[in-house]
Order: C-alpha cells, then structure tokens, then sequence
C-alpha cells in the first residue's frame, strides 16, 4: 500500500524559516494563501492589479506584484490557470528566482508536457489537492482538509521533500493524507480523473439521464431531482463509506437495479474510450490540443460553454434552486462567472 503521511508525521520548520509567494488568487489561490497564513506561514500574494487583487487586500493578505511578490519570497507557489502559467512564468517568474529558492506547482501540466522549463539551480515540486480550491478552504475552516499528492521533479537544496510535506501540511492536507508521487502520475491521472470521470464523465451522465427521462415526457423538475440533486446525496454515502455503504443506505430495489443496470450504461465499450482518452492525456494529444484552443482564443471552449449554460437542466436547477436557499453555493468567492439568478 503506498504510504500516507499525517499532520503529525509533518515537520514544518523548514518551511517557516521562508516566505512564500503565492501567485494568483483564484480557487485554489485564495484557499492556500489564507490556510498557509493560518498555519503560521509567512505568505504574499502575487497578482496584476484586478478584482482577485482587490479580494485578497479585503482578505487581510499582503499583495505585490507577480515580480516583485516572487523577487521578495523563497517559496513561489504558482496559482495562475495552467494556460497563462508559461507567460507569466518566462516574464515575471524566472528573472526573479533566485538559486535555491523553491518552485511550486499544483498541477505538473506545464512542466510535464514542457511549457514551463524551471531553470536548474532552484528546487521544483508539486502539491497537487485531490479536491476543488474552494473545499480546500472550507474543508480547513472545518477543522479538516483535502488530500493532497507531493512530488519532487527537481531537489537542489537537499530540502525539496520536506518543503512539500509542510506546505501539504499547511494548507490543511496532513489532516487528510498527503501522498507521494512524480509529475507525471500526477499529471496524467488528474486529466484523466477530471475528463472521463470527476467532471465530463459526470456531467455527460447526468445529462443523458436527465435527458432521457424529459425526452419520454417526465418533467424536467422531476428529472432534476433525480439525476441531479440527489447525485450529492448518494455520493456524500459514497464519500462517507465507499460504494457497500451507499448500497447499504438505499433500497435493495435501487442495489438490485444498480447491479443489473449500471454495467448496460457504463460498460466494457465505456473503458475502451476511457483508455482512448487516457492515451490521448500520455501521448500528450489532450494538452497540445489544449495548447492550441487558447492560442486561437478559445473558439470551441468558449461555444461549447454557451451551449451548456442554456441546456435545459441548468435552466430548471437554477429555478429550483432559488427555492432551495440550503442548497446554495456557500463561497462567495466563484473564481468564473456563473449564470445564477441568485448572488454569488
Ligand atoms: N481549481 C482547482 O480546484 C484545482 C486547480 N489545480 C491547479 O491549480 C492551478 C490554479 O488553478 P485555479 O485555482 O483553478 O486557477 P484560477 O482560474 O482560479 O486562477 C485565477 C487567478 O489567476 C489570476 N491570474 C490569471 N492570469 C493572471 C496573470 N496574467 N497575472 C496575474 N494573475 C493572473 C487571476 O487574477 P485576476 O482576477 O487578475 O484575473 C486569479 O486570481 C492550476 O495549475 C490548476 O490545474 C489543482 C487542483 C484543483
Ligand atoms: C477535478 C478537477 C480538478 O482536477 C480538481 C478540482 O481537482 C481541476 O483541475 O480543477
Ligand atoms: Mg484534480
Ligand atoms: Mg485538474
């Protein structure tokens, strides 16, 4: 079994000896910088002038410019949406990295498939979250935390190991289990979660479902709550005590249906795309895909989540949500635009 460390397993002194930078202050910016700074840490935030700079003035943090936040810390967490990293990287990051400082990722993307090459006198790890940003700051609140992947790419201080762990431990992800691994597995398993599983492979499910069932004349309000609002409540039993607990909780109607139905959905033919998809992540296909929708400003991205916005599943859970006041987003701090009819 691959070994979990805890927070107190942690030793964070080498890391409270330094300042870090942590540049951009979006999900998982803003989560870092203030756990990092309740944790003890010596924290700054790096950005360009903007609401995100204003949020984290009103959040009590000290903020800087990229350079001058990077030129100032020995710990540069970068928190920039992977496809503005390698820009910002080559002109505000690089020239003010100094030799032995320390280089952060939260996603191996840019190093990995080589869009950022980090110079080699400076240390280079990764503390990858296995959660949304916004949970890494609730779930801290909260007493808790969200596991997180460590791994080392580059070690020239002899001290990139234990400033990956206590910047794990930090943010709050000690409480939860902080995993080692390489660039590469982080990289490659995260795109292949997110796309086939976490988020398209869900979305497309709930989707057709919702479809289905409003297609043969149900009602979209009835289709919701079914294959959309219930989603969280069986996958919170999930969460809690893995499948046999979930099946445990509902009806032996709904486990005998699970058994017979769920592999006619997802079956052998599914885990043929699946490993389509996965060799497309390895191959490096996806990212240089990827690469080149935002260096023509982002056409299909940008169609693609218009369509969805309007899909009539997200017209009807906006309605139903608004009556739903409990259900409602508890950040105020939504890094995109959302269409809601309520606040953010
Ligand atoms: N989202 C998540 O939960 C997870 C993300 N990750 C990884 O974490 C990293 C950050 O992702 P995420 O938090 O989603 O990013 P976001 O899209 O939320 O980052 C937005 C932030 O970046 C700032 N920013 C954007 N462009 C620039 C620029 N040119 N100069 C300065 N600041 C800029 C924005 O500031 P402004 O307001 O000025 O635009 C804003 O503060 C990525 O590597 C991602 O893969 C890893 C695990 C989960
Ligand atoms: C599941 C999506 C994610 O990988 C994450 C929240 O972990 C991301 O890139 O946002
Ligand atoms: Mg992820
Ligand atoms: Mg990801």
């Amino acid at each position: 079994m691959a070994k979990v460390v805890y927070h107190n397993d942690i030793q964070d002194e080498v890391l409270k000896s330094k300042r870090i930078a942590v540049v951009g202050y979006g999900s998982q910016g803003h989560a870092h910088a203030q756990n990092l700074k309740e944790s003890g840490y010596d924290v700054v935030v790096g950005l360009r002038p903007g609401k995100s700079w204003d949020k984290a003035v009103e959040d009590g943090l000290a903020v800087f410019t990229v350079a001058e936040a990077v030129s100032q810390s020995q710990v540069v967490m970068v928190l920039l949406p992977d496809e503005h990293q390698p820009k910002v990287y080559e002109e505000h990051i690089k020239p003010n990295l100094q030799t032995g400082d320390a280089l952060v990722f939260a996603h191996g993307f840019n190093v990995h498939f080589n869009q950022i090459v980090p110079p080699p006198n400076v240390d280079v790890f990764l503390v990858a979250p296995k959660g949304p940003g916004h949970l890494v700051r609730r779930t801290f609140e909260e007493g808790a935390g969200v596991p997180s992947l460590y791994g080392v790419y580059q070690d020239v201080t002899g001290n990139a190991q234990a400033l990956a762990l206590a910047y794990a431990k930090g943010i709050g992800s000690g409480r939860a289990g902080v995993l080692q691994t390489t660039f590469q597995e982080e990289t490659e398993t995260d795109l292949f979660g997110e796309q086939a599983v976490l988020c398209g492979g869900l979305t497309s499910l709930v989707k057709a479902g919702f479809e289905t069932l409003t297609e043969a004349g149900y009602q979209p309000e009835v289709a919701y709550f079914e294959c959309m609002h219930e989603l969280k409540l069986i996958v919170d039993l999930m969460y809690e005590g893995g499948l046999e607990y979930m099946r445990y909780s509902i009806s032996d109607t709904a486990q005998w249906g699970d058994f017979v139905s769920g592999p006619r959905v997802v079956n052998e033919d599914t885990k043929a795309r699946m490993k389509e998809i996965l060799t497309e992540v390895q191959s490096g296909a996806f990212a240089k895909g990827w690469i080149l929708e935002n260096q023509v400003n982002r056409p299909q991205f940008n169609a693609i989540n218009e369509k969805e916005k309007n899909h009539p599943i997200e017209q009807v859970g906006r309605e139903l949500r608004e009556l739903m006041p409990f259900v409602k987003r508890s950040t105020t701090k939504s890094k995109k635009e959302v269409v809601t009819h309520g606040s953010n």
